[in-house]
Formats: C-alpha cells, structure tokens, sequence
C-alpha cells in the first residue's frame, strides 16, 4: 500500500536562495509526525509544495500513491489542509461555512449534513453548530476548521502551526483531538509546529534546519539512538549550532 504522503529528493529555491535541498521522508496512515523546525528552515515551503501553491522542479511528491503535479485532481482529493491564518467566514454559522467546503469538494446536501454532524461531533462542536464563527472563541475556531478539512474523508491531514495563539488549555484539547483522529480514524497527520509540548510519545519527528532533514523517524527511537533526553534536547541539539549534524 502507498504511504499517504512520499517525498523524495525534494528540492526548492527561490531565486538563488536554496529554501529546501534534497527532503525525502514519508508519513503513513495511522502516524501523526511533527514537523519541527526553528523560523526560515522551510516548512511553510514545504507545505505550499505540498498544496500545490508553488511546484517543484526537483523531486517527487505522492499522496497516496498520485503525484501531486501529473495526478494533480486525484491527489489533492487525499488531502485536507488547516492554515496558520484562519480561513473561516466570521459571519456565517458553523454549519454554513462547513456546507459551503463541502459543496466545493461536490459533496450533496445530504451527504454533507450527516459528514458534518460525524465531525463536529467527533471534535466536541456539534452544540455550537448553530452559532456564527465570530463567537467563537480560538480553540473552537480550530477545532471548526479541523472538521472541515475531514468532510471529504481525507487521507492526510496537513496542520500548519494550528495552536499559536492559544490558551494552554485549547491547545492541550486541540492535540488530544488530532492524535485521537490519527488512532481511531487511521488518519495521517503531518504538523508544522514550534511547540515541543504538542509532541506525543508514540509520534514520528521530522527535523528540518536550513531546508535539510536532521533527523527523521520515531520519537522514541530518536531518542534511543541518541541518547538525548527528549524532543526539546533533539530540537536544540540538531538545530543550534552551525555544525548541525544529524540523527
Ligand atoms: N518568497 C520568498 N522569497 C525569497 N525567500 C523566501 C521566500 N519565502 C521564504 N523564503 C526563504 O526560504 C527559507 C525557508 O522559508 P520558510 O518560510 O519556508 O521557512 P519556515 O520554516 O516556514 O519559517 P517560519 O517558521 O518562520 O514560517 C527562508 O530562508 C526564507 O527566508
């Protein structure tokens, strides 16, 4: 079976400024991997690579098994996206805006309407289904627009940096909901984040400095093989001097 999301020799520049060199990893379903990396190491690149945003002239990217520039359509369909920014419309409902997505990706009314209850369910929503977005407050928000990116049964979840700016307590409920999807729905998950703490113990790790990948696999065994502490330690370890080095 294809992994949901393969990367291979991926590289990206922007003019003469090399933003990524030679990035190959894969996430399979069922994983949820971080994506760790201090400011200017190429994430929000790899994302918008990812999305199709920009293409690149090096390297292959495949998600479930189509690749995102020759297989574009069928691709794209395997992947739901939550942005850093928010993308919701304050002035409608909860459920005006989650039946707006799912009109976009031809989902029939009905259809829709029983995927929406499933996920706003699933992510504790389903009471303030009726109430505009605009009174929400941050956590709900995301937790809103992680329902939406899973209306089209997505088989990769890319989360670009979803918790900045929220409280402790959002962002510790926003976590146990995308690691509770990964389990039970079988869901991959890719997350760009700073954040050391959203990292779970059963979690994948990829570590990217200066658009190079330092380290690559399994928490656990990451840390096996290093002997580092913890994930805070491979972070400051693999991203904080010039010698860089990998894991
Ligand atoms: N439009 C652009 N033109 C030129 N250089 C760019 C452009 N966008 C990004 N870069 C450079 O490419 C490199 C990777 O940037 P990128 O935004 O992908 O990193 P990032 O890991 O997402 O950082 P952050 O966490 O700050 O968003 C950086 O050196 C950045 O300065």
């Amino acid at each position: 079976m294809s992994a949901a999301l393969q990367i291979d020799g991926l590289s990206f520049a922007y003019g003469a400024k090399k933003a990524l060199d030679n990035v190959a990893f894969q996430v399979e379903p069922g994983e949820c991997t971080i994506l760790l990396g201090p400011n200017g190491a190429g994430k929000s690149t790899l994302f918008a690579l990812i999305t199709r945003l920009y293409d690149a002239r090096e390297g292959r990217i495949a998600l479930c098994g189509f690749d995102v520039k020759q297989q574009s359509l069928q691709a794209l369909a395997k992947l739901g996206v939550v942005f850093q920014q928010t993308t919701l419309d304050p002035d409608l409902s909860v459920t005006q805006n989650l039946r707006y997505h799912a009109a976009l990706h031809g989902i029939g009314k009905k259809q829709a309407d029983k995927r929406i209850q499933e996920e706003l369910e699933r992510l504790a929503m389903y009471e303030r289904r009726g109430e505009k977005v605009r009174q929400l407050n941050g956590g709900h928000k995301r937790r809103v627009e992680i329902a939406r990116a899973l209306l089209h049964k997505p088989s990769l979840l890319l989360l670009d940096e979803p918790t900045v700016g929220l409280d402790v307590p959002s962002r510790q409920a926003i976590v146990k909901h995308v690691h509770d999807l990964v389990k039970q729905q079988n869901l991959a998950v890719l997350w760009a984040t700073h954040l050391i703490d959203e990292i779970d113990a059963d979690d994948s790790l990829v570590v990217l400095h200066k658009g190079q990948i330092k380290a690559n696999g399994r928490l656990a065994e990451i840390l096996k093989n290093t002997g580092w502490a913890d994930p805070g330690q491979v972070f400051q370890k693999l991203t904080q001097s010039d010698k860089g080095g990998t894991a």
